[in-house]
């Protein structure tokens, strides 16, 4: 099994840690929700897991490798990315955009099996009608649909996705976590994925991790590190933590 191990990473920024001794850990099977108030250092958790921020501390390991001495190519082969805000001003196809999610395996040009996982990529995410489309034609939450369809095609043991369905309706919100959650529990991929509602977080998670002010607060399986107190600490919001037709609410009430 697959393992992503960062251990005790520091990062600076302006004069102060902004990411301060966290430690995280993902294995394949599992998917990890980090959630926290608005910089509270999810995305620079992310970033400097791919190799974007100088570490002041810590390691990365995966795969028993040091990431942070490993060529990118072969972290590529490892971890795939979906970043915040997907691309814009980027006139290639659907197509052409998915299958760069291979570069980390192919030669100078795709080979066969390089486009069949890019169809299959693409199928996955329910995008075959756009394949063929501009990305720069493409509305919001379409282009975030297809960096995660790009993620898939690198075919990698980890997936880090920083807030991936930030513009995505509640329809396509639930198919992208739900689909993440079932690869997750096949045990062919380990999800890290940085995401604001609470609610999915709780539901889709096999273990949350709370962050605020650069520091891990909580961390327990599925949602249990969400709780009234926790909330109010992390975001200084009085919140009903329950359970409707078996499903986790996290309900904000007020702010305190
Ligand atoms: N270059 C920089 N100089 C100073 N501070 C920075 C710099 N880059 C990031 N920060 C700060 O680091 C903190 C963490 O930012 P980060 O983007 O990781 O937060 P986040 O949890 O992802 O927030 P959000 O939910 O708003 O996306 C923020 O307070 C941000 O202002």
């Amino acid at each position: 099994m697959i393992t992503l191990d960062a251990r005790n990473l520091t990062v600076t920024a302006g004069g102060r840690a902004v990411l301060d001794d966290v430690s995280v850990t993902v294995a394949q099977g599992e998917m990890v929700g980090l959630v926290g108030p608005n910089g509270a250092g999810k995305s620079t958790l992310v970033k400097a897991i791919l190799g974007y921020h100088h570490l002041r501390a810590g390691q990365i390991h995966c795969a028993g490798r040091d990431m942070m001495r490993s060529a990118a190519r072969d972290r590529a082969r490892l971890i795939a990315y979906v970043p915040q805000a997907p691309p814009e001003g980027f006139p290639v196809s659907v197509f052409q955009t998915v299958l760069m999610g291979r570069t980390p395996h192919m030669g100078t040009r795709p080979a066969r099996r390089d486009l069949a996982v890019t169809e299959w990529a693409i199928a996955q995410l329910q995008l075959d009608n756009l394949a063929f489309r501009s990305m720069d034609a493409l509305s919001g939450g379409e282009r975030q649909r297809v960096m995660l369809a790009r993620a898939l095609a690198q075919e990698t043991p980890l997936l880090v996705l920083d807030e991936p369905t930030s513009a995505l309706d509640i329809g396509h919100q639930l198919f992208a976590l739900r689909f993440l959650s079932d690869l997750a529990a096949t045990g062919r991929i380990g999800v890290l994925v940085a995401i604001h509602d609470l609610s999915m977080a709780a539901r889709f998670s096999t273990r949350t991790v709370l962050m605020q002010q650069g520091r891990v607060l909580a961390e327990g399986a599925g949602g249990a590190a969400l709780t009234p107190a926790t909330v109010r600490a992390a975001y200084g919001v009085d919140a009903m933590v329950t359970e409707l037709n078996g499903v986790p609410v996290v309900l904000p009430l007020a702010a305190t």
